[in-house]
C-alpha cells in the first residue's frame, strides 16, 4: 500500500530525509497552490504538512475524505481547524521544539536592530545619505525587558538579554516564584510586567484570551518611550493601537516579524520610520528548518508504520479496554479541572487526583490526563490535549500525584481535584449520577449537587438572612436568569458559599454590584 503525502508549504530537502527514506511513500510538495487548487487537489492524500502558510480550513478538511494526519513543521497550530481534525479522525502533529532557538535568536536581532535603527540607517546609507544624527539608539544594558509569555522562546529570550546585561522581568500563568527565581528573572502580574518594562516582547500562542492582549490600555500602562516586540503572532498586539501609540510618541520603537493578515496586506504601521519589520522570518534559519522538517517527518513515518506519533496535538492515546471502562467519566475530569481553575486566581504548584471506589481498580492515568487537559486549556488553548497535558504540566513545574482508595463515601465513584497554589488548597469533587450525568458534589468542604455545564457563578457569602434574595433580586435587575441555585454552609451564621447556574454569562459591571452587596465577600464566574 502506498503512502501519500502532499508537502503544501516550502520544507527543508535535507529535513524531509525520513519520508525520502521510507518505503511505500509518494512524496507530492505543490508549494504555490490557491486555497482552492489545494481543495481540488487535497484528495486522496493520507498525509498533509505544512508551515503556517497553508491554511487548514474545516472546509479543506471536509474534502480530504483519505487524510490522516497532518504534520506541522513548527510550533503554531493556529492555521490549522483542530476540532474539524480531530472530529474527522485526523491526528494533528508539530514540531514544538525545533524552532524555539531561531525565534529567540531573532527576537534579540529585531529588538537590537530596533534599539540602533539599524534598518533605518541602512536604508539612508542606500538611498547615499551619511545621516549621523537621526538614529541615535539606546542601549540594552541596565534597562528591563518585561516578557509576556515564558515559555520555550520567552525563557530563551530572557536567557540571552541577560547576557546583554538588561534585568527581565516576565509574565505567565504558569510561572511561580520559585521558577522566577531559578531562572533569575523577576516575575508579576501583566500589568507589573508592562509598567516597568522599557523593552516589551510578547510570546504567548494566539489565543482567545491574548488576542489583543497589547492594546490601548495595556499601551496607555506602559512607560513612555517603551519600545515593543512581537516575533509570536499577529493580533497579540492590536495594530490600531499600536499605530496610535507609535504616532502619539508614547512608543518609541516597534518591532514585528508577524502580523494581524498574513501575507500582510495593510502596509499604514511601516509608513510610521519607528517601526520596523521583517516578514515572518522568525523561524527562517537553515537550522531550524531542517530541524522542524526532520521532526515532523519522522512522525509522519511513526505514523504510518507503527501507528504511534511524539508530538501529537489532539490524539488521546487510550487503550481500547481501558478507554471503554472509563470513558463516562472523561468529560467529568476535564469539567473538574476547568472548574477549579476558574475558582483559583493563582498558580497551581501540585495537583492531587483521588479515585475512590471502583474506579481505583483501573488505570485511571487518561482521566487525570483529561483533568489536566481541562485545567491547562484556559492557558495552553488547543495546543494541550490528553496526550500531551502531563508532559506540559511538568514543563510548568506542576507536581502530579493520583491517589486511589476504595472507600467512596456513598457514591460508587468519587473523583476529586486538589490544587495547591501560594495562597492555599482548594479541591473539588465529582461523581457520575446513576441516569442522571455528571455532578461536583463538593467544592472545598462544602456539600453541593451542581451540573458542571454552562454558565455558573460562586459566591462566597456570610450566612445571613435576605443575602440570596438581594442575589437573586440583583441578577433579576440585571436580566441575568438563575437556572439553578445550590447553597452550603459550614456553620450556622458562618461562610457560606453559592453556586448559581445562569443562562448566560453575567456583565463585569453585574459582577461588580453583586460583590459590592452586603455580606457578599467575593463573586467569581464559572465557564465551563
Ligand atoms: N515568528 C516566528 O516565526 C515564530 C517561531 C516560533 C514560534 N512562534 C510563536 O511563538 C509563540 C510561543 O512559542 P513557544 O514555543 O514559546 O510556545 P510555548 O507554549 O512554549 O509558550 C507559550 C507560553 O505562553 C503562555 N501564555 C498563554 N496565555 C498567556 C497569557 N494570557 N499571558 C501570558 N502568557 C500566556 C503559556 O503559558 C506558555 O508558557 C507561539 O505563538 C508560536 O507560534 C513564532
Ligand atoms: O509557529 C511557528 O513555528 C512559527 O510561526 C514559524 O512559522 P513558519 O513555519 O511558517 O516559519
Amino acid at each position: 500500500m502506498t503512502f501519500h503525502i502532499l508537502i503544501s508549504d516550502p520544507l527543508s530537502e535535507d529535513g524531509i530525509y525520513p519520508l525520502r527514506q521510507a518505503n511505500g511513500v509518494n512524496i507530492v510538495m505543490e508549494t504555490n497552490l490557491t486555497p482552492e487548487q489545494l481543495a481540488d487537489r487535497i484528495d486522496g492524500f493520507d498525509a498533509l504538512i505544512v508551515r503556517s502558510q497553508t491554511q487548514v480550513t474545516r472546509e479543506l478538511i471536509e474534502k480530504a475524505s483519505n487524510l490522516k494526519i497532518i504534520g506541522r513543521a513548527g510550533v503554531g497550530v493556529d492555521n490549522i481547524d483542530l476540532e474539524a481534525a480531530t472530529e474527522y479522525g485526523i491526528i494533528v502533529v508539530n514540531a514544538p521544539d525545533g524552532n524555539t532557538n531561531s525565534a529567540a535568536e531573532h527576537t534579540m536581532a529585531m529588538i537590537m536592530s530596533m534599539a540602533r535603527k539599524i534598518p533605518q540607517a541602512f536604508h539612508a546609507l542606500r538611498n547615499q545619505q551619511w545621516d549621523r544624527k537621526s538614529f541615535v539608539g539606546v542601549e540594552l544594558k541596565n534597562k528591563t525587558l518585561g516578557v509576556v509569555g515564558f515559555g520555550r522562546i520567552g525563557q530563551e529570550v530572557a536567557a540571552r538579554a541577560k547576557g546583554q546585561r538588561m534585568n527581565v522581568i516576565a509574565y505567565d500563568p504558569f510561572l511561580t516564584a520559585e521558577r522566577a527565581e531559578k531562572l533569575g528573572v523577576d516575575f508579576g502580574s501583566v500589568e507589573d510586567v508592562l509598567k516597568v518594562a522599557d523593552f516589551v516582547t510578547v510570546h504567548t500562542p494566539l489565543l482567545k484570551e491574548t488576542k489583543h492582549l497589547i492594546n490601548k490600555q495595556a499601551f496607555e500602562i506602559m512607560k513612555d518611550g517603551v519600545q515593543i516586540v512581537n516575533c509570536a503572532r499577529g493580533g497579540i498586539i492590536d495594530e490600531n493601537a499600536l499605530y496610535d501609540a507609535v504616532k502619539s510618541g508614547k512608543v518609541a520603537g516597534a518591532a514585528l516579524d508577524v502580523f494581524e493578515q498574513e501575507p500582510m496586506v495593510d502596509f499604514r504601521l511601516l509608513d510610521l520610520p519607528e517601526v520596523i519589520a521583517t516578514p515572518h522570518l522568525g523561524a527562517s534559519t537553515f537550522e531550524a528548518q531542517e530541524s522542524v522538517a526532520v521532526d515532523v517527518s519522522m512522525d509522519v513515518v511513526s505514523y504510518f508504520t507503527t501507528g504511534t506519533v511524539r508530538n501529537s496535538v489532539n490524539l488521546p492515546s487510550v487503550p481500547k479496554e481501558i478507554m471503554k471502562k472509563i470513558e463516562p467519566y472523561f468529560d467529568l475530569s476535564e469539567r473538574l479541572g476547568t472548574f477549579l481553575t476558574d475558582l483559583i486566581d493563582a498558580t497551581a504548584e501540585e495537583v492531587t487526583v483521588r479515585y475512590a471506589g471502583e474506579l481505583a481498580n483501573m488505570d485511571v492515568r487518561p482521566l487525570t490526563r483529561n483533568m489536566l487537559k481541562g485545567m491547562l486549556k484556559r492557558h495552553l488553548g488547543k495546543q494541550v490535549n490528553n496526550v500531551n497535558a502531563l508532559y506540559l504540566a511538568n514543563q510548568k513545574g506542576i507536581v502530579v500525584t493520583e491517589q486511589k482508595t476504595t472507600e467512596s463515601k456513598g457514591f460508587t465513584n468519587l473523583i476529586t481535584v486538589e490544587i495547591k497554589t501560594a495562597e492555599g488548597i482548594r479541591k473539588a469533587a465529582g461523581t457520575l449520577l446513576n441516569g442522571q450525568g455528571a455532578r461536583i458534589v463538593k467544592v472545598d468542604d462544602y456539600l453541593v449537587d451542581v451540573v458542571p455545564e454552562g454558565h455558573l457563578l460562586y459566591v462566597r457569602h456570610n450566612d445571613r438572612p435576605g443575602v440570596i434574595g438581594r442575589v437573586g433580586t440583583l441578577l433579576g435587575q440585571e436580566n441575568v436568569n438563575i437556572a439553578t441555585m445550590q447553597v452550603g454552609r459550614s456553620i450556622v451564621g458562618g461562610d457560606a458559599i453559592m453556586m448559581l447556574s445562569i443562562d448566560k454569562p453575567a456583565e463585569t459591571s453585574s459582577l461588580e454590584q453583586l460583590g459590592n452587596l452586603e455580606e457578599i465577600q467575593g463573586v467569581t464566574p464559572i465557564n465551563l
